[in-house]
């Protein structure tokens, strides 16, 4: 398999097929009885068998040899990785923030470097997320798969090489990759990377509906890459880890896992590149929710009403007409985990750096920072490109817990609360009168 990937199919949630050998992949059927090449047929499902077809995911690999040929899997210790339901430290209703955490001073491999931040839901029944950072600064020499979810990676420094069951997908900051639930992969870095893992215990990540907007717009299917067929095929000892019921298990295998020569289906590892993304905004007044921007959707049983949302805030124009710009102040039922891959966000001229994270929870209050509020009152309001910003958010139906670690980090920002200290309160007595829009 090469190192970096050179070639991608093109498609959301496209039926592909892709064969690193030409005749590898059966033609009209799915399991013949003698496979080309002696390659073994295994489909992998990511949606039950009997799924509504629109949402039906599935594909057929054809190996090298069968995944069943393993020895059992032992215990790992789980480090920092938590699943949930975890609720081993009680969650204030408090907004709470990180610095960036630092990268290894040690050897650390993708895996190694997981450090879980919050989870929420219950891996088990397929609810919820689990929201994880990343600081690694060794390839991976093992291979790593989640039945607990499927993993969106959103890098934040350092391109990341991910070799999957499907191929190659390489990712830089700026881009994301998603890997489904049980693909195994290994990752490969140069140097230090750090970054941000959503683990979606719930139905895989969609596309949005679009409604009014139309046909167009927002995440455009044909920007979503999968990879091209490639494998390994050489002796080589290879673990195997496995998250499974919210703990590591490992195996050990003679050969890679990485040997599928031939795939089809509509169930595979895909990337994006966020600077593709077609921002929908106003062009009178007003803030749109920022659902606006939402890239991908795990949707939860209740129409509407997410599992979780992933959504963007890219650079952008910025021309609502007697609008306060800025995200406004709000208290919301669903819970916000945001992270920042580049620059800086709007809402935040304080105090939020790349690779920092924050958590406002179901109905806790937040919004612009004072520095943010004033700027924003004061503005001359003509067209404003934002440059050189890359937020994001996890946004979920489920409160967000942070784990013991995260709430015992140093990095937690002790004086997050004095963010929003020293508003001045509204001049009743100034005579201005009712606000009312400038007509
Ligand atoms: O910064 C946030 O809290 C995210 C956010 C942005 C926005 O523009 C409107 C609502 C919202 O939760
Ligand atoms: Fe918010």
């Amino acid at each position: 398999m090469t190192e970096r990937a050179t070639a991608y199919l093109s498609g959301f949630g496209s039926h592909h097929e892709s064969e690193a050998i030409a005749g590898a992949l059966p033609v009209g059927r799915n399991s013949p009885q003698k496979v080309a090449f002696g390659l073994y047929a295994e489909q992998l499902s990511g949606t039950a068998f009997t799924a509504p077809r629109a949402a039906n995911q599935r594909s057929w690999l054809y190996r090298v040899r069968p995944s069943a040929m393993h020895p059992p899997f032992r215990r790992l210790d789980d480090a920092l990785l938590r699943t949930g339901p975890c609720l081993e430290a009680e969650c204030p209703p408090n907004r709470l923030r990180w610095a960036p955490m630092p990268m290894p001073s040690q050897p650390t491999d993708f895996i190694a470097g997981l450090a879980t931040i919050a989870t929420n839901g219950e891996a088990r029944k397929q609810q919820g997320v689990g929201v994880h950072l990343y600081a690694c600064n060794r390839s991976m020499n093992r291979v790593f798969y989640s039945a607990d979810g499927e993993l969106l990676i959103v890098p934040q420094e350092g391109a990341l090489e991910l070799a999957t069951e499907f191929g190659m997908l390489s990712i830089a900051p700026g881009e994301i990759a998603v890997i489904p639930r049980g693909v195994k992969f290994r990752v490969g870095v140069e140097g230090a990377a750090r970054g941000y893992v959503c683990e979606n215990y719930g139905a895989p990540l969609r596309l949005p509906e679009l409604g009014p907007i139309g046909s167009n717009g927002l995440a455009n299917p044909r920007d979503f890459l999968a990879p091209v067929a490639a494998y390994e095929d050489k002796p080589a000892r290879t673990e195997l880890v496995a998250k499974f019921g919210g703990h590591l298990w490992a195996t050990d295998l003679e050969h890679s896992p990485l040997d599928v020569v031939a795939w089809h289906g509509n169930y595979y590892p895909y990337k994006y590149d966020l600077a593709r993304f077609n921002a929908m905004n106003t062009v009178s007044f007003d803030h749109p929710d920022p659902s606006i921007f939402t890239v991908l959707t795990s949707p939860s049983e209740t129409p509407g009403t997410a599992n979780v949302d992933f959504v963007i805030f890219p650079p952008r124009w910025n021309v609502a007409e007697d609008t306060f710009r800025p995200p406004y102040f709000h208290r919301n039922v669903m819970s916000e985990f945001m992270g920042l891959v580049r620059g800086e966000y709007d809402a935040k001229k304080e105090g939020f750096l790349p690779g920092a994270a924050s958590v406002h929870n179901c109905m806790s209050a937040h919004g612009p920072d004072v520095a943010s509020y004033e700027a924003a009152v004061a503005a001359k309001l003509e067209p404003k490109r934002l440059a050189n910003t890359l937020a994001f958010m996890f946004e979920s139906r489920y409160v967000f817990e942070p784990t013991s670690w995260a709430l015992g980090s140093p990095q937690l920002d002790k004086q997050y609360d004095a963010t929003w200290n020293g508003f001045a309160p509204g001049s009743l007595s100034s005579g201005r009168g009712p606000g009312r829009g400038s007509q």
